[in-house]
């Protein structure tokens, strides 16, 4: 058996950058998913994938999400929320689902890594993330030993994760009650 360095590299990596993630930020998501009547979530490539699997335990934790393009997925209306997994926060199509979202009344949430991008403006909470993307003219937050937006993929899986154990305790949730939700025609 050999430890590979490169996964040490990464891990290590991921667990420098968590402690710069802001905790307040995340309660502000936890208390919007809460107050939430519909909870929206979207994402693009693979950033869509971590918010994609953050929506299947959203639906465990019992709440109505639907992830945005799926034929089951309704109209958003005011009430709603609108979570938008974006690392640059200037993906065309998720800026017209965030300016569109607004207009409606609905509020928008964001994990990002440039807050002040669009679709972090229109944000009640954006979670800030240390990343980098080919994407943004910005300069990358930070400089990272993985390619692309690996860095900011990796850690808003972590962020999902962390934002549903929250709402398990805030809410009283136990895994037993979520495992009762999960797909039996899998
Ligand atoms: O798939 C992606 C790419 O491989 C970056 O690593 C991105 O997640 C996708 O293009 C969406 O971009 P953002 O909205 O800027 O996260």
């Amino acid at each position: 058996m050999r430890e590979s360095k490169v996964l040490i590299e990464i891990v290590e990596e991921i667990a420098r950058y968590t402690r710069q993630i802001d905790e307040l930020e995340m309660l502000k998501m936890v208390e919007l998913i809460q107050n939430a009547s519909k909870i929206f979530v979207v994402g693009a490539g693979r950033s869509g994938f971590c918010a994609r699997a953050f929506s299947n335990r959203l639906m465990h934790l019992g709440k109505q999400t639907f992830f945005v393009g799926e034929p089951t997925t309704p109209s958003i209306g005011e009430g709603d929320l609108l979570i938008i997994g974006s690392g640059s926060g200037e993906t065309e199509s998720l800026k017209v689902m965030a300016e569109k979202a607004a207009r409606i009344g609905a509020d928008v949430a964001t994990v990002t890594i440039f807050p002040e991008a669009t679709i972090g403006k229109l944000a009640k909470a954006a979670i800030c993330i240390p990343g980098g993307t080919p994407k943004s003219e910005r300069k990358d937050s930070v400089k990272s030993v993985q390619p692309m937006g690996n860095l900011f993929e990796q850690l808003s899986w972590i962020v999902y994760d962390g934002l549903i154990k929250m709402l398990m305790k805030e809410d009283n949730i136990l895994e037993d009650e979520m495992f009762k939700r999960h797909a039996n025609l899998e």
